[in-house]
């Protein structure tokens, strides 16, 4: 069985990677992420400078998944665009994804003509859904602002550049949005982010799980995968094909990362699932999808990717 998945002209030895937000703030947690089964790296959502988030408890591990509203802490870009342009000049790193998620449009765009003007060779990843600034609504369901945001993008960014995308609910917003996508030159969309805004109530002690928004946050784990697999699927169904698309969300075993390809996806990050079991979880999760795989002979993701079947 070979995981080899490739990605814009980009190859990597299997399709799984983090979340961003997960095991990658810091550059001893991405250098575990190097030195595990995953097939590369995404960088934690970065602002242009440090950001200290919001007040703790801000993530909480539960039974069907997690919930955070950690509130965009970071290092700052330099801190993760200096480790993404260090490790590209080192033999056996696979090419790496920097995230940028700035709290206004300008800083977005003053991130993107940082990034634009370095020497970094990876994928960018524009962070359009992050649901836990409080006071800052999530531009992608912000259709205008989403189109306003692109625009001025591609006028200054000339790098390989994807959006990390919310969840969507509703198949007419799946045309909207996939017909404003389409207008642009985007090397992948991610999808999705977490499901934003959840409460989880604990009933012995009548409170909620998280102290910022008052215990409101955003859903991930087995709670989402449904709903990322439809994300998923819906916009394979609908985008270009010159977009590629990595599937996010509800991954806990093999079985999900082959449900996410079979769905469309091209990569597949793992959140809340990494944060359970740690960097080992890729080790699990390739072994796991390869027993797949294998089970119904199939040698390659290109012989089931995206062949889903209806009834
Ligand atoms: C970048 C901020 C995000 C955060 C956060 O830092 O609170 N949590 C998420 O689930 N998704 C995000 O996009």
């Amino acid at each position: 069985v070979n995981l080899s998945a490739t990605f814009q002209n980009h190859t990597f030895a299997n399709p799984l990677m983090n979340a961003s937000g997960v095991h990658c703030y810091t550059t001893t947690q991405l250098d575990e992420l190097l030195a595990s089964s995953a097939g590369t790296l995404v960088t934690k959502s970065a602002t242009m400078a440090y950001r200290q988030g919001n007040p703790k408890p801000r993530y909480r591990s539960l039974a069907l998944g997690s919930i955070n509203s950690m509130g965009l802490p970071n290092e700052g870009l330099p801190y993760y665009l200096d480790y993404v342009l260090a490790k590209q000049t080192q033999a056996d790193v696979p090419t790496l994804f920097l995230s940028v998620a700035g709290i206004s449009m300008q800083e977005d765009l003053d991130m993107l003509a940082q990034v634009d003007q370095s020497d970094f060779n990876g994928f960018t990843e524009l962070n359009l859904s992050c649901p836990n600034v409080p006071g800052k609504p999530q531009v992608a369901y912000d259709f205008e602002a989403t189109e306003k945001m692109l625009d001025s993008a591609f006028k200054l960014f000339h790098k390989p550049l994807g959006v990390k995308l919310p969840p969507y609910f509703d198949l007419a917003q799946f045309d909207i949005v996939a017909k404003i996508l389409n207008q642009y030159p985007l090397a992948y969309i991610n999808t999705i982010n977490s499901v934003g805004n959840g409460l989880y109530i604990d009933v012995d002690s009548e409170t909620v799980a998280i102290k910022p928004k008052g215990g409101f946050g955003g859903l991930g784990g087995a709670y989402v995968l449904p709903t990322a697999l439809a994300n998923v699927h819906a916009f394979r169904q609908r985008l270009n094909d010159s977009i590629a698309i990595i599937g996010t969300g509800g991954v806990q075993t093999g079985a999900d990362v082959f449900a996410h390809i079979l769905a469309g996806a091209d990569l597949v990050q793992v959140g809340t699932q990494l944060a359970k079991d740690g960097p080992d979880v890729f080790a699990r999760l390739t072994q796991e999808l390869s027993d797949v795989m294998a089970q119904k002979d199939y040698h390659n993701l290109s012989d089931f990717k995206n062949n889903l079947k209806e009834l």
